[in-house]
C-alpha cells in the first residue's frame, strides 16, 4: 500500500449490519423488546461487569441507550419488588470501571468523576478488574476511598494493593465475606480476580492455586456456620474452555468440603454474555460489557430438608425458574439465566412501569449528574462527522469498512510523524485489541476518542532497522504459535494529556438525540447480540438478528512514506510501548531496550493520533451532522 493507505480503495458503508427498527407506536406484531416476564426465585441476581466507564449508556446505539441513572431506578424498583415477593435479590458487579469511555478517562486519574456516579448502586457484592490495576493511581484510590466505602461488601480474595502507610500489601477488600441475606439465606462469598500479571507495582495478585492454600480460605471452607449457599463472583471469564479462567480451581477447592452445597458463580472479563454449568448445583453467568447488557439469575430448592434454611418459598403470582442446571440433575435446585439489553424499555418492562412513570428522584438526579460531567469534562466536544460506519469485526479485517483499514491505519500514517525524521519511510505497529470500539457515522466526539482507543499506550521506535528485518516482525507477531500473550507484559506508565480544541462546538447528551431527532426514550431494535451459552440460545431477553463477528489477527501494521516502485532499504519501526518485549524478541539479539526511544515524545499515545486525524479529514457536513443508530 501507498503512505496514504490508497490500496484499500472506495469504501463501502456497513450501516445495514446494525440498522436499528424502531416499534411503530400501536403496531401490529411489534415483536421487539423483551419477549417474557423474568422467572422469580427464592434468591434472584442483578449483576453488571466489565462497565469500563459507560454509565452514561450508548449515544449512538439505541438498544444500550439507558444511562447510570435509569440503572439506579431500575435496581431500586427491582429491590422493592423482591421486597414485595418476599425474596432475595442480590446486586453484584465483577469489575472493570474504567478504561473505556471519555467519563471515566479523561481526568488525571480515571475514575475520578465517574465513580462517585457508579456508587449510586447499592451493591451487596463488588469485586476487583485488572482495570483498576494498570495504574497505582487507582489502584491506591480502590483502596484507600472505595474499599472503606463499600465495607465488607467489597470481596478482592487475592488482590492487595500497597499501603503506603504501612509500606506493606494489604487486602483491598474483605478476603471473603459470610452472611445472612435479608431473607435470611446464610451466604459464603469469595471474590477471585484471574491470574493478571500486568498490574503495576502498587498491587499483588495472588494466583487461585496459591489462594486455595491461604489459611483464612482454609478455615472458610472448614467454618462450622451453615452456608446455604457459596456465591463466588470474580473478574474472571464463566466458560471452563477459556484459557485465562481459574474459577474451576476455586471451584473444585469449595467442592472438596461442600459436595452438595449451590455454588452461583459470577463472572466477567471476557466481554461476553455466557451461561456455564458447572455441575448439578452450580451455574455460572457473565453479562457482557460497556453497559450493554444486565444480567438475571434466579434459583429455588431451599428448603429445611437440604440446608436447614426456613425462609420464603418460590413468590407468588409470577414465573418462577423450573430448570435444573443440567438435564437428569440430582439436586433439589432450579435455576433461570436471561440477559437484558441495557434500555429504558426493558426496564419499564421488567418493572411493570410506562415511560411516564417509570423514573424516581434518585435515579433522574443520578442522570443530572452525568450530563453535567459530560459538560464539564466536555465529552460531546464534536471534532468531525464520521461519513460512515467503521467496525472492529462485523466485516473481514481487510475490508475498507474495518476500523483497521479504513481509520487505525490511514490515521497513524498520517498522524504519527516525528517532524526531525518524516523524510524516513517508517512502519507503525499496534495489537488489534487496544481497539476497543466501532466508529459510527456521525459526529465524533471527544468522548469517541476514548471509547475507540481505550488504553494510553506511547509510541515508541527503532531508528533505522533494515527493511529486511523489519518486515519479518508483524508475521511473527501474528503467528499463533510464536506469537507472546502481550496481556503479560509489564505495563508502562501512564502519562495523561488533554487534547482539546475550545473553537469547536459542544454537544450535550440532550442535544445529541434532540438536535437530530433521536429520541431520548428507548424503542425496539433487531440486531444485537445473540448468544449461545450451555443452556442454548433462549438467554437473551430481547431476541436480536446477530451481527457478524469475524475473527482478528492480533496485531495490524501501517507503513507510510515509502519510495515509490521499491522498498526502503531502511525504516523506522515505531509501535506501543506495551510491545517493546515482543518486538525486541522478534528482532533478535542485536537489538535492545538501549536502543528504543519515545516516538514523538513521551506522552504522544494512542489516544493522541485519532482527534488530529478527525479534524484533518472528516469536516465535511460538521455542521449537519446526523447522528445514526
Ligand atoms: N497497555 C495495554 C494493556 C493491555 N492491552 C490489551 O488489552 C488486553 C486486555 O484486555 P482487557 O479486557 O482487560 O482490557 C490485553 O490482552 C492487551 O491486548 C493494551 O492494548 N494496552
Ligand atoms: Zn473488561
Ligand atoms: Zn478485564
Amino acid at each position: 500500500c501507498g503512505s496514504d493507505n490508497s490500496c484499500y480503495g472506495p469504501t463501502n458503508t456497513v450501516e445495514h449490519v446494525r440498522h436499528v427498527k424502531r416499534i411503530q407506536p400501536g403496531a401490529p406484531n411489534a415483536r421487539y423488546g423483551p419477549k417474557a416476564p423474568l422467572e422469580w426465585g427464592q434468591l434472584n441476581f442483578l449483576h453488571t461487569t466489565d462497565s469500563h466507564g459507560w454509565l452514561e449508556g450508548h449515544l449512538k446505539e439505541q438498544n444500550y441507550g439507558a444511562d447510570w441513572g435509569d440503572f439506579a431506578t431500575f435496581s431500586r424498583r427491582m429491590k422493592q419488588s423482591a421486597r414485595d415477593m418476599d425474596v432475595d435479590l442480590l446486586l453484584v458487579d465483577t469489575g472493570d470501571l474504567h478504561d473505556g469511555n471519555g467519563l471515566s478517562d479523561v481526568t488525571k486519574v480515571d475514575g475520578t468523576k465517574s465513580m462517585p456516579i457508579f456508587k449510586e448502586i447499592e451493591y451487596d457484592l463488588l469485586t476487583i478488574g485488572n482495570h483498576e490495576l494498570y495504574m497505582s493511581e487507582v489502584s491506591y484510590e480502590m483502596f484507600n476511598v472505595w474499599a472503606k466505602k463499600w465495607g465488607e461488601r467489597y470481596v478482592t480474595s487475592n488482590v492487595k494493593v500497597l499501603n503506603r502507610t504501612s509500606g506493606k500489601y494489604e487486602y483491598v477488600g474483605a478476603t471473603h465475606r459470610y452472611f445472612k441475606t435479608e431473607k435470611g439465606l446464610r451466604v459464603m462469598a469469595f471474590g477471585v480476580l484471574f491470574d493478571f500479571s500486568g498490574n503495576s507495582n502498587a498491587s499483588q495478585v495472588i494466583k487461585a492455586q496459591d489462594m486455595i492454600k491461604e489459611p483464612w480460605f482454609t478455615q472458610a471452607l472448614a467454618t462450622s456456620e451453615p452456608i446455604d449457599v457459596f456465591i463466588l463472583l470474580g473478574h474472571n471469564p464463566v466458560s471452563q474452555k477459556d484459557p485465562q479462567t481459574t474459577f474451576k480451581v476455586v471451584f473444585n477447592e469449595i467442592r472438596k468440603h461442600h459436595p452438595a452445597t449451590p455454588i452461583q458463580i459470577l463472572g466477567g472479563h471476557s466481554h461476553v454474555r455466557d451461561f456455564a454449568v458447572y455441575d448439578d448445583s452450580s451455574v455460572a453467568l457473565e453479562s457482557g460489557r460497556y453497559c450493554e447488557t444486565l444480567g438475571w439469575l434466579s434459583m429455588s430448592g431451599f428448603s429445611s430438608s437440604n440446608s436447614g434454611f426456613s425462609g420464603p418459598e418460590n413468590p407468588k403470582g409470577v414465573a418462577n425458574p423450573t430448570r435444573p442446571a443440567r438435564p437428569g440433575a440430582k439436586s433439589p435446585f432450579v435455576y433461570s439465566r436471561r440477559y437484558l439489553d441495557w434500555n429504558r424499555q426493558t426496564f419499564i418492562y421488567h418493572t411493570k412501569q410506562t415511560d411516564k412513570t417509570f423514573d424516581q428522584a434518585a435515579g433522574l438526579r443520578t442522570t443530572g449528574e452525568i450530563t453535567k460531567v459530560r459538560q464539564e469534562l466536555k465529552l460531546g466536544q464534536v471534532f468531525g462527522c464520521a461519513p460512515q460506519m467503521w467496525c472492529i469485526s462485523c466485516v473481514a479485517f481487510d475490508d475498507p469498512s474495518n476500523i483497521f483499514p479504513g481509520v487505525i491505519v490511514p490515521a497513524v500514517s498520517t498522524i504519527v510523524v516525528n517532524k526531525a525524521r518524516e523524510h524516513k519511510s517508517r512502519i507503525i505497529i499496534g495489537n488489534t485489541k487496544g481497539v476497543r470500539f466501532d466508529i459510527h457515522k456521525g459526529p465524533f466526539t471527544y468522548d469517541d476518542n476514548f471509547i475507540v482507543s481505550y488504553y494510553r499506550d506511547i509510541f515508541f521506535y527503532i531508528p533505522d532497522v533494515p527493511y529486511a528485518l523489519a518486515k519479518t516482525v508483524l508475521p511473527r507477531l501474528n503467528k499463533p504459535s510464536l506469537a507472546m500473550r502481550d496481556d503479560d507484559l509489564a505495563t508502562m506508565p501512564n502519562l495523561r494529556d488533554s487534547c482539546t480544541d475550545p473553537s469547536l462546538g459542544y454537544l450535550t447528551r440532550r442535544e445529541m438525540r434532540q438536535n437530530h431527532g433521536v429520541v431520548r426514550r428507548q424503542e425496539a431494535v433487531t440486531s444485537g447480540y445473540v448468544t449461545t451459552d450451555d443452556w442454548g440460545t433462549d438467554g437473551d431477553d430481547t431476541t436480536h438478528t446477530k451481527i457478524p463477528d469475524y475473527q482478528l489477527p492480533r496485531y495490524w501494521q501501517a507503513q507510510a512514506n515509502w519510495p515509490k516502485g521499491k522498498d526502503p532499504e531502511f525504516v523506522d519501526l515505531i509501535f506501543y510501548d506495551f510491545l517493546q518485549k515482543s518486538i525486541l524478541t522478534y528482532l533478535g539479539a542485536n537489538y535492545t531496550a538501549a536502543m528504543v526511544e519515545c516516538y514523538i515524545d513521551c506522552n504522544f499515545s494512542s489516544q493522541d493520533f485519532l482527534l488530529p486525524y478527525v479534524k484533518l479529514m472528516w469536516q465535511k457536513n460538521i455542521d449537519d451532522c446526523p447522528i445514526e443508530s
